[in-house]
């Protein structure tokens, strides 16, 4: 979607950047010119994804550069490290992907508190965490940098079997617009994408194993009847990264095929066939002339 070399000049930390979406995002931004940091807790995993795209760049013109450094980002200690790594290599930080995440599909009455605590952690305390401190960064820095949240869509809506996760990007969706409203003034923006269902192995081992996967076709409630393919979400994050995203904050951009809309009370209604319509539209007009005394 965008131009070669948007993105140049550019350094974009990507947190869980070695695999699934994050990898993704990663290798399309580095496309258009970022240099990328990527983390993760497993060292081997980006380092892997580290060569895996330094290799696609070298066949590149213009395109950036990839650093690995490993970070848990409930550690704050670990994310000062990935900052000071990022600024040694490439100079400054100017923006963030938050993307890592832990989740399972589980009855809440089975969960743990520890069970709850890990994915809350991950997913709301690290990219608390993370953003604060860029965040700090940049305000001393006077840098104008740019926070991109991968969210989801039951951050809004809520979902049954997924609670701790929903609760934690709930609360990360509005820090997103609550520190948009507040960091404005430094010109720092915050927006978030609420995605579908996107294949990744991370995901997809966690939220649909067997039998689930046999008893559920995620499609299904999808109005454009297929799953999402991740060049599409890096398009967007990439836009959101970019300066030519520079008046949108505080926002969340739901890119899902149209999936949340399965809400509409009506929304269902496919199976009915051409000949039924007919019946019902007559049985519709039948019950207007009884109202009207007609009948
Ligand atoms: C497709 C539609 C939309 C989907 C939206 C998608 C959202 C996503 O976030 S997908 C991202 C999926 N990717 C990942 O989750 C990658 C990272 N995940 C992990 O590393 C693990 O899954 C983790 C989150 C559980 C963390 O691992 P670790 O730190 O090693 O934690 P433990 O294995 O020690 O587990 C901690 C705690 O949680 C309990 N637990 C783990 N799995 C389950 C489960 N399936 N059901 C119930 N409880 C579970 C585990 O038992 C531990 O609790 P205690 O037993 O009390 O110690
Ligand atoms: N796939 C989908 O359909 C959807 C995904 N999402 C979101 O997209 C994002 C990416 O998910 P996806 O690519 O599918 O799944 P992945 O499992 O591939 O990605 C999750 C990443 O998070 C990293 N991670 C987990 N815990 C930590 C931690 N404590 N510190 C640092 N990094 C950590 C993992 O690396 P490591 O284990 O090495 O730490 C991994 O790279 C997540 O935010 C997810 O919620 C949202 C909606 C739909």
């Amino acid at each position: 979607m965008l131009r070669d070399g948007a993105l140049n000049g550019k350094t974009i930390i990507v947190t869980g950047g070695g695999t699934g979406l994050g990898k993704s995002i990663s290798r399309y931004l580095i496309q258009l010119g970022a240099n990328v940091t990527i983390c993760s807790r497993r060292q081997a995993v980006i380092d892997e994804t580290a060569r895996e795209l330094t290799e696609e760049a070298s066949q590149l013109t213009g395109a950036g550069q990839v650093l690995a450094v490993a970070c848990d980002v409930r550690n704050p200690e670990q994310i000062e490290n990935v900052m000071a790594e990022t600024i040694a290599r490439f100079g400054q930080i100017d923006g963030l992907l938050n993307n890592s995440a832990g989740n399972f599909i589980s009855p809440t009455e089975r969960l743990s508190y520890k069970a709850f605590d890990t994915i809350v952690d991950i997913v709301l305390r690290g990219t608390y965490y993370f953003t604060l401190a860029v965040g700090k960064y940049w305000i001393d820095n006077n840098i104008k940098g740019t926070v991109l949240n991968i969210s989801t869509t039951y951050a809004t809506t809520g979902s049954g079997y997924v609670v701790p996760s929903a609760v934690a990007k709930g609360g990360a969706l509005i820090m997103t617009k609550s520190l948009a409203a507040e960091w404005g003034k430094y010109g720092i923006r915050l927006n978030a994408i609420a995605p579908g269902p996107f294949p990744t192995k991370g995901a997809w081992d966690r939220l649909f194993p067997e039998p689930l996967a046999s008893m559920m076709d995620p499609t299904s409630r999808i109005p454009l009847k297929r799953v999402g393919e991740h060049g599409e979400l890096a398009n967007l994050a990439a836009f959101l990264l970019s300066d030519y995203s520079g008046y949108i904050t505080g926002e969340s951009i739901t890119i899902d095929g149209g999936e949340v809309l399965a809400a509409g009370e009506f929304s269902h209604l496919e199976k009915v066939t051409n000949d039924q319509w007919d019946m019902i539209e007559q049985t519709i007009k039948q019950a207007n002339k009884a109202s009207k005394g007609q009948a």
